[in-house]
Order: structure tokens, then C-alpha cells, then sequence
């Protein structure tokens, strides 16, 4: 209850600092790929990198490579296949890439924002990608301005490379340059950093985006940064390890080196790249997220068991949840829905209504397996809504008779701040509806989703060393109240 003399804020309207509307931004993680590789076509093994790591972002890709001190770039609006060409890609050469593929979360989806930033210093530029969100982007924005650095994009991305950039003019080598700008900045941050004299690979003290090191098998001494192992897989390199939390490695002729920058790094990997954004095929923990993603689907069916015909999933990612239910029931796992392989991911474009029609591309109802039956349909996640509402309706539409919903993650009540933009909290169904009134939003007979509980246990890791706040607003990191009041609905205000 918000009392008489509070009120509650209206969604302060997305603008970017730009000026330009950020309506209905949906949710999603960026990419980021590097390559150190001396003798390789390494703008080439970072395309397949990017290519790999397509569902991280899907509104612009860049590759920077470096000759010397010279930096070569590429970067526009568009999936990376849009961005590069054979010919393209043959002006990039060098023995160090960096790539991006960009969901943006700070400043808006232009070209002008697209990664990776590129910033001189006077040993040379630097190119920097990004995953993550800062949370104190107005802070370090003002701090940077007074040194009158160059700020020419509205990302906080480019803050961190101007933060690199300031404190190696002030006299600092990369990686003391480097060390000296993280604890500058607070958020989440998986960076790729190439410079004419390395690579490095960064990760912020509580490794909330993931980053992993791999080798090329021909040459161990070349190496490989990549957002996730899929990345790695499709250039053929092996997975070494992950980058630590709080932890910094600077990839040079000399080898691999590490530093441990952080003063208390605490293990704190958003919990939700494990249910939905990393491709199931990706290794976390040592084993691949779709065998998680199984386990979540068979704790779903113990918690919240129904009587049905079939189980199907939601393609793609409610899949292998929808398969571990299955297995855990008894009940016949089944195709219902078949996607359009050649649609993205709905829940990353822009707009509403691109989601909306997105969706009806993409998930069409096999109306013969469907027709008569009572249905349990097992989904990942329920964000705004937007899908299972349509996917409802398309299943009735397609005879069945009962339809069932199970859910292998929480309800998402809480906005993200560090780098999935979930917007504000009024767009989160959950957050203002009980499971009850979502049922009869959806129009499902049955509606259950996973415990955070049950989530935590099915995980091989310590329970406290995920990020959990989409799911119970505990934000591992702290968030200035100005920040948080953008996106928090129930914000009070006493007037
Ligand atoms: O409640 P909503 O706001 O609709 O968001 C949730 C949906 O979005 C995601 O799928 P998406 O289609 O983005 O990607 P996928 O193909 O990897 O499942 C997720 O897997 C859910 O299906
Ligand atoms: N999703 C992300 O990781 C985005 C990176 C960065 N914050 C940007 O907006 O460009
Ligand atoms: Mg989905």
C-alpha cells in the first residue's frame, strides 16, 4: 500500500542524453570477441566469433583490428552477416581483433554507439567492447568532461575507454592505465580491450556478464577472448578458462598474464544468462547451459506437476526446460510450435511492435500434434508478457483443448541495471500482477513458475554466487537511488 502522502512516480520517459526516445527497449546482453593472433585472419575468426555470439545483440556489430599503432574499424547498424563482407573483412589486418555485437542499455541504438569504441592515447588507440551497464554513468560522465576528454558517443562504454584513455595520458602504462580506470567505474563490465600492444580481457569484481579464454589448438601461445564458449566452438579454439571476477588478463607477445585488480571480488554471475541468454550449446560450470536448463525443467515438473497430453517448449530457449519436465512427468515431450529459423530472438527487438509481429513470424502451431490435446507448455521466462499471451492463443487456435503453462525461472518483479534493459518495472508483468491474474491475462488454464529455491538448487555452483535481483530486487551492486528511480514504478515521494 503506498500511503496518502506518497504518490507514485510517473516512468520517467527513456530519453538518451542524446535526446533520442528509447521506447519499449527490450532485454538483452552484448557480445564481445578477441582475438590475439599473430600470423591468423583474425578479423575473420572474430566474424565467426560475432557470428557465434548474434543472440547477445542484434542492433549493430564492429570488428577493430591493429597493425602497429594503427587501428582498422568497421562497425554499422545491422546482425553481423548485414555488417561484413569477404571484402570487408579484407580490410581489417592485423594481428589483434576486438568485435561487438550490441544490445544497447546506455545511449541509444545508433551507429554513432556501435562497439567497438575506438579512443587515442598517446601510445596509441585503444578499442574497447563492452558487456554490462556502469551504474554511476552520470558521475564518470561529469568527472570525464571536467578533463576534457572527448566524449563523442552517449554510451557508457565509451566512458570506460576515455577513463583508460585520461589515466594512461596521465602517465600510465596499459595495464596500470587500465587497472586505474576500473576502480573508477561501478557496474557490471565484461570488457575486450585491444591496444597496439596487446589484448586484454576485464571483468568487474562481481563477474556479473560472463568472459571466457580459450587457445587456437595449432598454437596455444594464440589467444582467444569470447562472451561465451560458442564463440570459441565455432573458430575451433579451446576453452582455457574463465576470466575471474576482479580479475584482468593482458594478452602479449609474452604470453598470457593476470592481475587480480579488484580488492574484494565476490562471485555474483546473473543467474538469468543461465536460463535464457547464453546459447544452451555454451559451458558454464562445466557443463553446457542446456543441461542446466534440463535440470530446471525437471525441478519445474516436481514442483508444479499437471495432468496433460503432451509437454511442448517454447522455441527456442524454453526447449530443453520443456524436455526435462517431459522426462520428470512421464509426460510425451512433443513439437507443437515450429520457428522461422531465420527470425531472431523477439524479446531483443526494439520496439513493441516489432515484438509483437516478430513473433508472429517466427512460432508457427503444427496444428495435427495440437488439435484435441491437453497441452502443458513450458517456457523459460515470462518478461512483459508479449509471447505467451500470443502463443495462447495460437495453441487454442490450433484445437487445443487445455493449455497449461510452466515457467523455469521466477517472476521477474525487478528491473536489470547492469546491462539487460528491462526498462522500467510497469513494463514486467509480474511486477504489479499475482500469478493468478497473469493466468487469466495469458488465458491458460494453469499457470506455475520455478521457486527461486528450486533455481538455485539445480545450480553447481554455491547459491550465493549468482545475481538474482531481476527475481528479488537484492542488487549485488549498489544502485545511486537517481538511477534506481528510473526504472522502480513504486517508487515514493513525499510531497
Ligand atoms: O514475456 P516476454 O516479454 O515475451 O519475454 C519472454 C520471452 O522472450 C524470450 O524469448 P525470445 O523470443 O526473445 O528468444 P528465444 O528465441 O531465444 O526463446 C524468452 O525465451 C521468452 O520466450
Ligand atoms: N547490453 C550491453 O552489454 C550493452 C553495453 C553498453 N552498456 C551499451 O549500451 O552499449
Ligand atoms: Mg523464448
Amino acid at each position: 500500500m503506498i500511503p496518502n502522502h506518497s504518490r507514485i512516480l510517473p516512468n520517467a520517459e527513456a530519453v538518451d542524453i542524446d535526446g533520442v526516445a528509447r521506447p519499449d527497449k527490450p532485454e538483452e546482453a552484448c557480445g564481445v570477441f578477441g582475438v590475439y593472433a599473430p600470423g591468423e585472419d583474425v578479423a575473420k575468426l572474430t566474424y565467426f566469433g560475432l557470428y557465434a555470439l548474434q543472440h547477445r545483440g542484434q542492433e549493430s556489430a564492429g570488428i577493430a583490428t591493429f597493425v602497429g599503432d594503427k587501428v582498422y574499424l568497421h562497425k554499422e547498424m545491422g546482425l553481423v552477416s548485414q555488417v561484413f563482407n569477404e571484402s570487408i573483412l579484407q580490410e581489417l589486418p592485423g594481428d589483434i581483433a576486438v568485435g561487438h555485437t550490441r544490445y544497447s542499455t546506455t545511449g541509444s541504438s545508433r551507429v554513432v554507439n556501435a562497439q567497438p569504441a575506438v579512443v587515442p592515447t598517446r601510445l596509441g588507440s585503444l578499442a574497447l567492447s563492452h558487456n554490462g551497464n556502469l551504474v554511476n554513468t552520470v558521475q564518470l560522465r561529469e568527472e570525464l568532461q571536467k578533463a576534457h576528454c572527448n566524449l563523442v558517443t552517449t554510451t557508457d562504454s565509451e566512458l570506460i575507454a576515455l577513463a583508460i584513455a585520461d589515466e594512461v595520458n596521465s602517465g600510465k602504462a596499459w595495464l596500470e592505465g587500465a587497472i586505474a580506470a576500473f576502480q573508477r567505474c561501478q557496474g557490471a563490465f565484461s570488457l575486450v580491450i585491444g591496444t597496439p600492444a596487446g589484448v586484454m580481457g576485464a571483468r568487474d569484481p562481481n563477474g556479473i556478464r560472463p568472459l571466457v579464454i580459450g587457445t587456437l589448438p595449432d598454437n596455444p601461445q594464440r589467444y582467444v577472448l569470447a562472451s561465451e564458449t560458442c564463440g570459441l566452438d565455432i573458430i575451433g579454439a579451446d576453452y582455457l578458462r574463465d576470466v575471474e571476477p576482479g580479475e584482468l588478463v593482458w594478452i602479449t607477445e609474452a604470453g598470457l598474464a593476470s592481475f587480480h585488480w579488484a580488492q574484494q571480488p565476490q562471485r555474483k554471475l546473473c543467474i538469468f544468462e543461465m536460463i535464457y541468454f547464453a546459447r544452451p550449446d555454451s559451458v558454464m560450470h562445466d557443463e553446457s547451459l542446456y543441461t542446466y536448463r534440463l535440470r530446471l525443467g525437471r525441478q519445474l515438473a516436481q514442483e508444479s506437476p499437471a495432468k496433460a497430453d503432451i509437454v511442448i517448449g517454447v522455441p527456442d530457449s524454453g526447449i530443453p526446460a520443456a524436455i526435462g519436465f517431459a522426462q520428470a512427468s512421464g509426460i510425451p515431450y512433443a513439437e507443437g510450435l515450429i520457428k522461422n529459423r531465420y527470425v531472431g530472438r523477439t524479446f531483443i527487438q526494439p520496439t513493441q511492435m516489432m515484438r509483437e509481429s516478430g513473433l508472429r513470424m517466427k512460432l508457427n502451431p503444427l496444428k495435427d500434434v495440437l488439435a484435441g490435446k491437453k497441452i502443458i507448455i513450458v517456457d523459460d521466462s515470462i518478461v512483459r508478457g508479449t509471447t505467451s499471451r500470443k502463443l495462447v492463443r495460437t495453441l487454442r487456435d490450433a484445437g487445443a483443448i487445455e493449455v497449461h503453462m510452466r515457467v523455469s525461472s521466477p517472476p521477474v518483479t525487478h528491473p536489470c541495471f547492469y546491462g539487460i534493459d528491462t526498462d522500467s518495472q510497469d513494463q514486467l508483468i509480474a511486477a504489479t500482477k499475482s500469478v493468478a491474474e497473469i493466468a487469466a491475462q495469458i488465458e491458460v488454464d494453469s499457470l506455475a513458475y520455478l521457486t527461486q529455491e528450486g533455481m538455485l538448487k539445480v545450480t553447481r555452483e554455491d547459491t550465493d554466487t549468482f545475481c538474482t535481483a531481476c527475481f528479488n530486487g537484492d542488487y549485488p551492486i549498489t544502485v545511486p537511488e537517481t538511477v534506481k528511480r528510473s526504472k522502480l514504478m513504486l517508487e515514493k515521494v513525499v510531497v
